[in-house]
């Protein structure tokens, strides 16, 4: 079987930036994916209604002829994000309510510097039913960075998920086994995503041959146990783990430098990344679920009606791509991927 068809599937979890940047990705995932749940991590951010809904109006306006695509936005949580601001989301269709551990990673420094600080907002999201999607990696300089999802799990999400035994979760871009271990024994409405990344490589991958600043993001590639363990949720048919690719635009310029910021570029390929892992894998057969139901399922949304097919065919992915006035280094720049888009319709 050469060639693949499956419904047409939502990324869970996208960075699309603004201005140059978003003109120059956004025809990417929108060839392959329905929708997205397009992260608020902007500059500003985006922790008021206007400015996500201004944003959405920015990503049609982007959008290329001929392509259809439904950017489903957050709302970037504060300290001081209010229950007037929450309400006036849900409303607006807002899908999610995004937690920065302020410092855990790209634009964060607006986010929560106490997560006891936003339980009145979290009351309200409950009762809203307003999901929380959380960047789960404490700041503490004591805690080793390759530990800091286990032990944010620990401090801060176990206790929150008892606290609010009703309050949607989804443990966003999860690399750990304690990661998948905890949302696989919690309370129903706990969910994580998983990107491409953290599935196909370990923390090997920042050290092949010298070092890979392409290959860093947050939270940062594990040791090969952990990629098992997430590979073993994504193609394990549990409904409670979904696509998210996590693509996260930066010039090449940020990228390669002394301080290069973290972040992984994979839209181009964002759902033949999948296929290939999931075939490795011998588990071809649950990446429909993984990619195209449990996230829709999740945020209570119709599963999309159209299709996307890929053949499998390696492909060469090019070394670099436009990116405003710099260009964009994309995952596996001058190799190739193993499947194909072939064709998606809506
Ligand atoms: N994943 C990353 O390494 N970077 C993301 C932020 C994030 O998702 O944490 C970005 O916005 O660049
Ligand atoms: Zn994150
Ligand atoms: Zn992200």
């Amino acid at each position: 079987m050469d060639t693949l068809t499956l419904t047409r599937p939502d990324d869970c979890h996208l960075h699309l930036r603004d201005g140059p940047a978003l003109a120059a990705v956004l025809g990417d995932t929108a060839r392959r994916f329905a929708r997205a749940v397009v992260m608020p991590n902007l500059r500003p951010p985006l922790s008021t209604v206007e400015a996500a809904l201004t944003y959405r109006q920015r990503i049609l306006a982007a959008l290329p002829a001929g392509l259809e695509f439904t950017p489903l936005l957050t709302l970037y949580l504060t300290e001081a994000t209010s229950a007037q601001e929450l309400t006036a989301a849900r409303a607006a269709g807002i899908v999610g309510v995004k937690l920065y551990p302020a410092g855990a990673t790209t634009h964060s420094d607006a986010g929560v510097r106490r997560v006891e600080a936003i339980y009145p907002a979290l009351e309200v999201m409950q009762s809203l039913d307003l999901p929380l999607l959380v960047h789960g990696e404490v700041t503490d300089p004591a805690v080793d960075v390759f530990d800091r999802e286990a032990v944010f799990i620990d401090r801060h999400l176990a206790p929150l998920v008892a606290r609010f035994p009703a309050l949607r979760v989804v443990l966003e871009h999860v690399t750990t086994r304690e990661g998948v271990d905890f949302v696989r024994a919690a309370r129903p409405g706990v969910a994580a995503s998983i990107t491409p990344q953290h599935l196909s490589m370990n923390r090997g991958a920042l050290f092949e041959g010298g070092l890979r600043p392409h290959h860093y993001c947050l939270p940062v590639l594990k040791r090969e146990e952990h990629r098992a363990a997430a590979l073993q949720a994504a193609i394990s048919g549990d409904a409670r783990f979904f696509l998210g690719t996590d693509s996260a635009p930066h010039p090449r310029g940020e990228k390669q430098s002394a301080c290069g910021c973290a972040g992984i570029y994979s839209a181009h390929a964002g759902i033949e990344l999948y296929a290939e892992a999931f075939e490795a894998a011998g588990a071809l057969d649950r990446l429909e679920a993984f990619a195209s139901h449990h996230g829709a399922d999740f945020y209570r949304l119709a599963r999309n009606t159209g299709t996307l097919t890929l053949r499998r065919a390696p492909t060469a992915v090019p070394d670099s791509l436009p990116f405003g006035d710099d260009r964009l280094v994309p995952l596996r720049a001058g190799g190739q991927v193993a499947w194909q888009l072939v064709d998606s319709q809506s």
